[in-house]
């Protein structure tokens, strides 16, 4: 497992935000958090990065003690938090130059450490503008560069395509996707957009009122999501993908036939990642 929490309580005064709260990220998942507006996704980000002390429980990251392990854990992760972490006066290069000393990078380490970020995230032309002239997309960009740069084993993405238009989203999700793959990066990735999440996430959990609502690997979910049952006249039972091609579909329904039965009723699927969301999370507005 990438990381282990267990009873985890985090209060803001007598506010419980995090309620002794269980969830387990695997190793090299994409792993989605999803929760209405309050739910505690960015509370939980921050005491998983040290920002902010939590009340009690147990976390492991990667094998190390969160309480004891700090500056092994926070050397093999990185954040990429929602709002923009650089200096916007300096060009994309500096900006590198600078986090990477940060994280003790030097000389030919550091040199190459800014290339490896800035292919990644595609910035090679921009890398001597200041970072105030770039658009949104350019801007979010430079901020994953900036996760980059210490070749973090996990890295956490804040809402990282809030803002931005549809090319630089699809972009940074392909960006996730590879690193993912080439590098076995385990991603923790919070959006308020569910279908960024059903795109990118090998596992998907919904969090409210400080609580792991529902934890699923994608399959399970689009299983659910596209399987309606057939109810037959003999009472058995039979599963139909509706995204199966159209011959399947008629040769299930000739075999049925074929066995003199017929369909007394059809379930149809449960619900796409956001009506489960909803009906889980409730549909009355957050502050
Ligand atoms: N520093 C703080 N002091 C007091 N209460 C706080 C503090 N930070 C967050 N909260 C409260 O904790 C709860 C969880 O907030 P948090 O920001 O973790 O939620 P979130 O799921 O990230 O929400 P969003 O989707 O809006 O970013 C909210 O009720 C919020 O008002």
């Amino acid at each position: 497992m990438a990381i282990q929490i267990t009873h985890l309580l985090k209060r803001y005064d007598k506010n419980v935000v995090l309620d002794h709260l269980d969830l387990d990220i695997k190793q090299g998942s994409i792993f989605g958090l999803l929760g209405p507006n309050g739910a505690g996704k960015t509370t939980l980000v921050s005491i998983l990065n040290f920002l902010i002390p939590k009340d009690a429980g147990k976390i492991t990251i990667l094998g190390h003690d969160w309480d004891k392990n700090q500056k092994e854990i926070k050397s093999l992760c990185s954040l990429v938090p929602q709002s923009y972490a650089f200096y916007p006066s300096l060009s994309a290069y500096e900006n590198l130059e600078f986090f990477g000393a940060l994280h003790g990078l030097k000389h030919k380490d550091l040199t190459r450490q800014i290339h490896y970020a800035l292919e990644m995230t595609a910035l090679e032309k921009y890398r001597y503008k200041r970072a105030e002239s770039f658009s949104g997309g350019l801007k979010r960009r430079l901020n994953i560069a900036i996760g980059l740069l210490n070749n973090p084993k996990i890295l956490y993405l804040d809402e990282p395509t809030v803002g931005i238009d549809p090319q630089s989203r699809h972009y940074i999700l392909n960006v996730i996707k590879k690193l993912n793959q080439s590098e076995g990066t385990t991603v923790i990735y919070t959006s308020h957009y569910m279908d960024e999440i059903e795109y990118l996430c090998d596992d998907i959990a919904i969090l409210d009122h400080g609580k792991i609502m529902l934890h699923q690997s994608k399959e399970e979910l689009i299983k659910s999501d596209h399987i309606a049952t057939l109810h037959l006249s003999d009472e058995s039972q039979k599963e139909i993908n509706l995204y199966e091609d159209y011959d399947a579909l008629v040769d299930t329904f000739c075999e049925i036939k074929e066995k003199s039965l017929h369909v007394k009723e059809i379930t149809l699927p449960k619900s796409s990642l956001e009506n489960l969301f909803l009906s889980l999370t409730k549909k009355e507005l957050r502050d």
